[in-house]
């Protein structure tokens, strides 16, 4: 059995904890939130998929110092707000063949890893599998989704095929990505587009795709995202982004989803990850002489309504 901490055990990391315990695996669900770790050690993860009857799913949870025990594989699921603290928090977890994998949305993420862990350790990604945090111990889940992943050093392949095996046998639809930074890059996309629109309009996926302006809101914003991962050396061509983008509008696959910046600001009154996805393209277009207003004013607007439903 493959022993699995989730480090960060919201929507997401519920999501995949569930799953990969239901595929036979040794799994823990690791979270700072204590009444979140309470309610399911005391109820078990109560998970409500759309048009099943809600289960109680018995899995263990803990605070992240609260277990010591070395792991074959780690999986981070915090905001990216929170990525640092996290991997500082499960130092003794990691022993030498330990893979640690980081999924997050935004941009930047292998850099602060690298900062934490050496590179044969470390295995990045995105995925565009969906969850919501419904209350302390209770998540809803409905779509499907993918994932796609690589190792950083170039001999951890083996292991990084090791791990999409493992998530694929657990219904996660993972695949080995060859240039993963192109991934990230696009997944950025995804999220620089639906996550800011959903949040700043009020809107799901499904909503925002039946609307008159979504194809000149969308252009607008991966045109400058473009611009700035050309200088990451990253080719990313606006008309198949936004097809790719696209395809996220059928409630097969995330329509019916509100993003997780919609539920961090409008549900949750939460700070965003704005500053990784929109605000990390305007920071580096500015840094780099390239224009990005559309991005700057997204950012802008995100962060005024953040102090808006903050101050609540
Ligand atoms: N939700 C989604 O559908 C998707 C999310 N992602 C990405 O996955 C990563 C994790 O996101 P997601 O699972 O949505 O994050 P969540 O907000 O569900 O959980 C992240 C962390 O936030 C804290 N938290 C959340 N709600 C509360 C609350 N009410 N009170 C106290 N603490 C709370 C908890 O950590 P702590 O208490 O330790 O602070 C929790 O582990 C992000 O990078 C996100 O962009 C990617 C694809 C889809
Ligand atoms: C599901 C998706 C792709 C929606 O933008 C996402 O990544 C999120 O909610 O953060």
């Amino acid at each position: 059995m493959t022993k699995i901490a989730i480090a960060g055990s919201g929507a997401m990391g519920s999501r995949f904890g569930y799953m990969l315990q239901a595929a036979g695996n040794d799994v823990v669900l690791l979270d700072n939130w204590v009444e979140h770790v309470q309610a399911i050690n005391t109820k078990g993860l109560t998970v409500a998929i759309a048009g099943q009857d809600v289960q109680h799913v018995q899995i263990p949870a803990a605070l992240p110092t609260a277990i010591k025990d070395v792991q074959d594989v780690i999986i981070i699921f915090t905001k990216s707000m929170q990525l640092g603290a996290m991997l500082q928090s499960i130092k003794p977890l990691i022993g030498e063949k330990t893979k640690v994998v980081c999924l997050l949305n935004g941009l930047g993420h292998p850099e602060t890893i690298e900062r934490y862990l050496p590179k044969h350790n470390i295995f990045v990604g995105i995925t565009l599998w969906t969850a919501g945090l419904t209350g302390p111990g209770e998540i809803s889940l409905s779509g499907s989704g993918s994932v796609e992943l690589q190792n950083v050093a170039p001999e951890a392949k083996g292991a990084a095929e090791e791990l999409v095996a493992m998530l694929s046998a657990a219904g996660l639809h993972a695949t080995y990505s060859a240039d993963v930074l192109f991934s990230i890059w696009r997944k950025a996309c995804v999220n620089g587009t639906l996550n800011s629109l959903c949040a700043l309009l009020d809107c799901n996926i499904a909503q925002l795709g039946r609307t008159s302006q979504v194809n000149s809101l969308l252009a607008s914003i991966v045109a400058e995202f473009s611009a700035v991962a050309a200088t990451e050396a990253v080719d990313l061509d606006v008309p198949t982004t936004i097809a790719h983008i696209d395809q996220l509008f059928d409630p097969t696959q995330a329509g019916e989803h509100y993003p997780s910046m919609h539920q961090d600001l409008i549900q949750h009154h939460r700070l965003t990850e704005i500053d990784y996805l929109n605000g990390y393209v305007a920071r580096k277009g500015q840094e780099r002489g390239i224009p990005t207003p559309v991005n700057q004013l997204i950012t802008q607007l995100v962060h005024t309504k953040e102090a808006l439903v903050i101050e609540k």
